[in-house]
């Protein structure tokens, strides 16, 4: 790249002719300014001078990767704000869980560190690229990144771990019988920080992480091995219909029916399920229905009298949410998933899954903005200094943190009890944490939203610029309080289910 003096930048001064320098690298705007979304006129001012700082005040880094082609040469002055290298950890303060930088760890080893950084590298590569457009055109994540997903395993990776592992080859060299649910915490935390919780992440095959389960946890050995290796490819998509225009996280009062034959052999099932998450483009939706033997749960085959239709939501089309019709849909008996009458417990199990990856991909998704929030209150100069140099802003940052901190503790002790208790075993044991765990984890993703407003101000309630992020996370934030059990059944469940194992012999 050709040098120049800060004093030959000087020379080229005046809209006909606009060079100006960023970070050591000079750039000439001279055919940009006119298309130049911020206007013409802020750039004539910095005509021919060194913009660096009022750069930085303005845009995202990224900008500046965009419009390489702009860069004609460079200055002397070494670079203070490089690029960061690709996969590479956040050193901005809180932005890594403690355990990802140097700090020990009682639940985290080599292993989960190499299967993060290759993770993060996959996900940088493939899936960052797409994350915003794509959730703004509300399109649906390509098949070939769906494809590269199974291809690295990512897909059967994010059903945590188990036989469904063996002979897999994992990101990072981790071996199949090495996987646990740190591992897996790791790959929904990584896709929700790269491609945005409850936004293009949904569509990442998400409705698979609650869908899949149930067929794989209870469905007979035929389903396994038809269903299964389909989904992990990335082939098939799967998804869980269980939420209804009227019952939601009252699983109890589902209405779609399914009715047997005369000769036993199917179930004749009508009815519509509403908020299925990848419901527009699944091959195969794990279906919550009633019938005479009470709720089962069966596994409905795109076929006739399947219908799907795309609900508009807060967050983004990518997610392919659907309302799902039934229409006289024959299925097979076959395609009973656990025991005809005892869908309950089938949803009851899955559920705790659910709601724990919930959590993991909301703490990263909060610590990503975290982060946001540090660097803009860090770059944000206002009455004379940065923000972060206000108390208010300090007090704000705190709070965020503080309420992050607490409930990454503990989910991380609660995975921890998960890899040492079998399913039933968690089921019993951890559904009463797990639900009061996602309700504190959604109070403190409302409380890091309403403080990263304040701190971004009008650029928070802003689709674009520097804070396309937080106004993301501000739209959709709420989507964590309501799926998966709404905050206060879960904190009812998870009295109740201590509750049940109060001891009688207790007494003030
Ligand atoms: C390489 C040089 C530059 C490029 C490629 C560039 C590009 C952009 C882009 C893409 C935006 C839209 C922001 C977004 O929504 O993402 C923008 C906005 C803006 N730019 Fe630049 N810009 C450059 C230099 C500058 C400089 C040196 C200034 C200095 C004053 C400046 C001031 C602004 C302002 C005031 C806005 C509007 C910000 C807002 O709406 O909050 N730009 N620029």
């Amino acid at each position: 790249m050709q040098e120049f003096t800060v004093a030959e930048v000087a020379k080229h001064n005046v809209p006909k002719d606009l060079w100006c320098i960023i970070d050591g690298n000079v750039y000439n705007l001279t055919d940009f300014a006119d298309a130049h979304p911020g206007s013409a006129v802020v750039l004539h001012k910095i005509a021919g001078k060194d913009a660096t700082s009022e750069f930085y005040s303005f845009h995202r880094q990224e900008v500046l990767k965009k419009y390489a082609r702009l860069v004609i040469g460079k200055t002397a002055v070494l670079q203070k704000y490089p690029l960061p290298p690709p996969a590479s950890f956040s050193k901005v303060p809180y932005a890594e869980t403690l355990a990802t930088l140097t700090k020990p760890s009682p639940f985290y080893n080599q292993s989960h560190l190499a299967f993060k950084r290759a993770i993060r590298a996959f996900c940088e590569e493939n899936i960052a690229p797409d994350a915003e457009s794509f959730a703004k055109l509300g399109k649906i994540p390509t098949r070939e990144t769906l494809l590269a997903m199974g291809e690295t395993n990512i897909h059967a990776c994010r059903l945590g771990p188990g036989p469904h592992l063996k002979g897999r080859t994992l990101l990072g060299g981790v071996l199949p019988e090495d996987f646990d649910y740190f591992h897996e915490a790791i790959a929904h935390e990584e896709i929700a920080r790269a491609a945005g919780i409850y936004c293009y992440a949904e569509g990442l095959a998400s409705g698979m992480m609650i869908g899949a389960p149930p067929v794989l946890k209870f469905g007979p050995a035929w389903m396994k091995e038809k269903v299964i290796p389909s989904i992990l490819s990335g082939e098939k998509m799967i998804c869980l219909a269980i939420s209804e225009p009227g019952a939601g996280s009252d699983v109890a009062g589902i209405s779609c029916e399914a009715i047997k034959t005369p000769d036993g052999k199917h179930f004749i099932v009508n009815g519509t399920k509403k908020w299925i998450t990848n419901g527009t483009f699944s091959h195969y939706f794990t279906t919550a229905v009633k019938g005479t033997a009470g709720i089962s749960m069966l596994l409905i085959e795109r076929s006739d009298g399947v219908e799907t239709e795309a609900i508009k939501t807060s967050g983004t089309g990518s997610a392919g949410t659907a309302y799902v019709t039934f229409t006289n849909v024959k299925v097979p008996v076959e395609n009973l998933i656990g025991k005809e009458g005892q869908g309950f417990a089938v949803i009851m199990a899955n559920f705790n899954h659910e709601r724990w990856g919930m959590v993991a991909s909301a703490c990263s998704a909060a610590r990503f903005i975290v982060e946001e929030c540090f660097k803009w209150a860090t770059q944000r100069k206002v009455f004379g200094k940065s923000l972060v140099e206000q108390p208010v802003i300090r007090y704000k940052l705190g709070q965020m943190i503080a309420d992050l901190e607490a409930v990454q503790s503990w989910y991380e002790a609660i995975t921890y009890q998960m890899t040492k208790l079998d399913y039933k075993q968690q089921t019993q044991q951890l559904a009463g944490p797990i639900a009061l765990l996602k309700y504190r984890c959604t109070r403190m993703t409302h409380l890091v939203s309403d403080n990263a407003v304040q701190i971004f101000g009008g650029r928070a309630i802003t689709a674009t610029g520097m804070g396309r992020h937080i106004e993301q996370f501000q739209r959709t934030n709420k989507f964590g309080a309501i799926l998966g059990g709404a905050e206060e059944v879960l904190l009812d469940l998870g009295v109740r289910q201590s509750m049940k194992v109060y001891p009688k012999d207790a007494r003030l």
